[in-house]
């Protein structure tokens, strides 16, 4: 990700897109959106969040011709066995919408008491230097909450207002975006890889 060349970001999630550009501006680096670039959006055929997030690096690098940045996430709640995980932008059917994720999500989880409530955000973020790039930076961070029962709070995008971190006693959506970029599993992922780039 070099300072002299834009990058692209393979994602059409405008949440995300704040969230990158508040941890990459301040180091200079210039993200742009895929839609700028005319990058549809490629289908998500893949079993895992790698899969994923490779399909939509390489589909972004190829069609913009500059390095991509892919962020291929979800939520893992233990009591629905993994569920929504791959899925999570999808979960309640097409359209996306979060309202009707989080409704779902609620609905699910019914009848699970408080103790049993158990998530994490996943986020898998893939850097290709372009499209046929054979060796992907890779890397994969969690982080570990609770689902509440009812949502708090208005920041954040997603399921934020239902993901309670113990440690702060917050939900996701009652944080501050800065809060939430340095404690997050998308914020810490992109730390690492920001590693693995400068040591490449
Ligand atoms: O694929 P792109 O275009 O990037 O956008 P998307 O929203 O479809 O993104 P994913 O396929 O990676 O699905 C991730 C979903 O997981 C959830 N998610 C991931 N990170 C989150 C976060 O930080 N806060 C809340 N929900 C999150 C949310 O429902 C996302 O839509
Ligand atoms: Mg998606």
């Amino acid at each position: 990700m070099s300072r002299a060349f834009d990058i692209v970001l393979a994602s059409g999630n405008a949440g995300k897109i704040r969230e990158f550009n508040q941890l990459l501006s301040p180091l200079g680096y210039e993200v742009k959106a895929q839609a700028d670039y005319g990058v549809a959006e490629v289908e998500e055929t893949g079993l895992t969040f790698i899969e994923n997030a490779l399909l939509k690096a390489r589909e972004a690098s190829r069609v913009s011709g500059l390095p991509a940045l892919a962020d291929d996430s979800g939520l893992v709640v233990d009591a629905l066995q993994g569920a929504p995980g791959i899925y999570s932008a999808r979960y309640a059917g097409e359209p996306k919408s979060d309202e009707a994720n989080n409704r779902k999500l609620l609905d699910q989880l019914l009848e699970v008491p408080e103790g049993e409530r158990s998530a994490r955000y996943w986020c898998v973020l893939v850097y290709l230097r372009h499209a046929d790039d054979p060796v992907p930076l890779i890397v994969q961070q969690h982080w570990q909450g609770e689902i509440l029962a009812h949502p708090r709070g208005e920041g954040g995008f997603g399921y934020d207002p239902l993901f309670w971190i113990p440690e702060v006693r917050m939900s996701v959506a009652e944080l501050s975006a800065e809060e939430k970029n340095r404690l997050s599993h998308r914020g810490r992922a992109m730390q690492a890889l920001l590693a693995q780039l400068s040591s490449h």
